[in-house]
């Protein structure tokens, strides 16, 4: 239909006469021109300015342009900007840095009085100016951690329907059978690489919190955007409601969700089901995050669609190498081998037995028998310990039970089994009471005591409980943060081990390398670079997992590791680059603004 000839300097275009000054035909037509100059034009310049005036085409004009959160820079934009975009007058007149800005920003945040408040101070932020937020975010990520994520975030997902001003990403409801991909298409964005999907089911510790989970979704792209530089209209945040047996949120006059018992059975299957195809319609392989399903569902799920699809669930398989990591990071401390270990999961679901498995690979991987290194990893449920003897045990525990005589509770196990390693993966406050933290002290000169469970009110002890009964002799972590406090006249401040530091990296090497699927190997790979980055002074103060400030050092590693896994297993759609670590940083999206004019 068209003809396009370029000489150099000159381009002509042909097409019939009836399509001459057909506006709606103006867009794909300079698509063609900027593909055809691409191509041709001796000028790479030209092309490059054409594509960036496509770019400032897109940018909203006037009033819209102030209320578009992709867009929006404040008080930023410059004088220019301001008459170019017909937003003079609409702004006040003084021109303010980046750097004022969050200045403002943080003057606010730190004057609201409780982190609730914080955080809907932030999620106005992010309706605002996303430059904006992700900026503040990324430069003080150890401050507000805490209130975009775990604890704060779970609190949050619990008065969801009571703080909510805008709604965020995608609900997808048993009324929308039939019509999951007309729903998808609704989302704004068109080149969506990662979605972060759960049910609500399994919210942190915190149990159905139904459609008000959504807040998950939410916090973890955000970090994808803050730590591994994402770009925000990437990714989207979904949550499948499927109803909630959560009576009191049901009975709640503001809860957000449909307000039914829980799907269960084949129609649940067939809505997920949908959902996972409709998104490889409208946007082919972008990698799907399950997030805080149930324990009967999440393991289900993934084993189904982690061959068919690019997906991994994060509660498995993230904090799975998240765990690993601390323990490499623990073993650079007291020098020992990881196949030496006698480990001991209090809480055998998605968490315990996801590290159980990758501790195992790790094992093995050392050279150890797989049988044997299962013999090393002991795990505790609600009813006890896993022993051979018992015949309630799903496939999934049965694996590692052992023959050894049954035991009712946790200090018995401690006394008996003599772990090197007790991780909590439980979900239940106060496990790790004094009695278990002191056997654990007395028979090891270094204990390794992990305290998974999110958020901070589930962990299984707290970091000072932990210190105070082992003489400062532990080597600890939880999955939520605890403030730095003193013992014996020194400030400790200890790891977060959060599967934080592994899911962005993860899902930023799958995006590089176009990878088919996600496998064990990658969280394999993950665990050891996280653990390799631990830098010698913090390890001598007992942090076994890198600080903060150094997230997207550690996801860019993290992502590179990924991406070679990737390409080494054949399972890369993105041709190689020749330098894959200058690759991978060139993704990175940096919140700054950007010249309009
Ligand atoms: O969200 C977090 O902090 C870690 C996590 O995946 C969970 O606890 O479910
Ligand atoms: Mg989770």
């Amino acid at each position: 239909m068209y003809q396009i000839e370029y000489d150099g300097d000159h381009m002509v275009i042909r097409c019939p006469r009836r399509l001459v000054g057909d506006t709606s035909l103006s867009r794909f037509l300079g698509d063609i021109v900027l593909q055809s100059l691409m191509e041709n034009a001796q000028s790479a310049e030209t092309a490059s300015r054409m594509a960036r005036q496509k770019r400032l085409d897109e940018i909203p004009k006037g009033i819209a342009l102030l209320r578009n959160p992709d867009f929006n820079k404040g008080t930023a934009f410059t004088e220019e900007e301001k008459d170019a975009l017909g937003i003079r007058g609409l702004v006040p007149p003084r021109v303010h840095t980046i750097q004022e800005q969050i200045r403002r920003v943080l003057e606010n945040l730190r004057r609201k009085p409780n982190n609730l408040e914080k955080y809907i101070f932030l999620t106005g932020l992010q309706d605002r100016n996303k430059t904006l937020f992700y900026r503040v975010l990324l430069d003080n990520i150890e401050e507000l951690l805490p209130i975009v994520y775990t604890p704060t975030v779970g609190q949050a997902c619990q008065e969801y329907g009571h703080i909510f001003r805008r709604p965020r990403g995608i609900y997808i409801s048993p009324h929308d059978r039939g019509r999951v991909v007309k729903v998808l298409r609704n989302w704004p964005h068109k080149n969506v690489r990662i979605i972060v999907v759960t049910d609500g089911e399994r919210i942190l510790g915190l149990g159905d919190l139904g459609a008000d989970g959504m807040g998950i979704p939410v916090g973890k792209l955000a970090l994808y955007t803050a730590c591994a530089g994402i770009h925000h209209s990437q990714s989207l945040p979904v949550a499948l409601d499927v109803g909630t047996d959560n009576e009191a949120l049901r009975d709640d006059p503001l809860y957000i969700g449909v307000r039914r018992p829980r799907l269960r059975g084949p129609e649940y299957d067939a809505l997920v089901e949908e959902f996972v195809m409709a998104v490889q319609h409208v946007f082919p392989g972008a990698l799907i995050q399950f997030e805080d399903f149930a324990n009967r569902n999440a393991f289900r799920l993934l084993q189904r669609y982690r061959n068919r699809v690019c997906c991994f669930n994060d509660d498995i398989q993230g904090t799975a190498a998240v765990a690993l990591a601390g323990l490499y990071g623990a073993l650079r401390l007291t020098g020992g081998r990881l196949q030496d270990q006698r480990i001991l999961f209090m809480g055998a679901g998605e968490a315990g037995l996801g590290a159980g498995e990758l501790v195992v690979s790790a094992m093995t991987a050392e050279g150890l028998d797989p049988q044997e290194a299962r013999s090393r990893c002991w795990f505790m449920d609600s009813k006890g310990l896993i022993v051979q003897a018992r015949d309630d045990l799903n496939e999934h525990k049965r694996v590692f039970a052992h023959p050894h005589p049954f035991v009712a509770d946790l200090a018995s196990a401690v006394e008996t089994l003599r772990p090197t390693a007790l991780i909590g993966v439980s979900g239940v406050a106060g496990l790790f009471n004094e009695g278990v933290l002191r056997t654990m002290a007395r028979i090891n000169d270094r204990p390794i005591v992990f305290a998974l469970s999110n958020p901070t009110s589930n962990a299984e002890c707290t970091a000072r409980e932990a210190y105070e009964a082992t003489d400062g002799r532990v080597i600890f972590a939880s999955g939520s943060p605890f403030e730095p406090f003193t013992y014996k006249g020194r400030t400790v401040r200890t790891g977060q081990g959060n599967n934080i530091y592994i899911f962005p990296g993860v899902g930023l090497g799958v995006i590089a390398s176009g990878a088919r699927h996600v496998t064990d190997e990658m969280f394999f790979v993950a665990a050891k670079s996280l653990a390799q980055m631990v830098l010698p002074e913090d390890l001598q103060e007992g942090m076994i997992f890198p600080r903060l400030t150094r997230i997207r050092e550690v996801s860019l590693k993290i992502a590179q590791a990924v991406a070679y896994v990737a390409y080494r297993s054949a399972l890369a759609t993105v041709d190689p680059p020749e330098d894959l670590e200058a690759y991978i940083q060139s993704l990175a999206y940096v919140p700054e603004y950007e010249s309009y004019v």
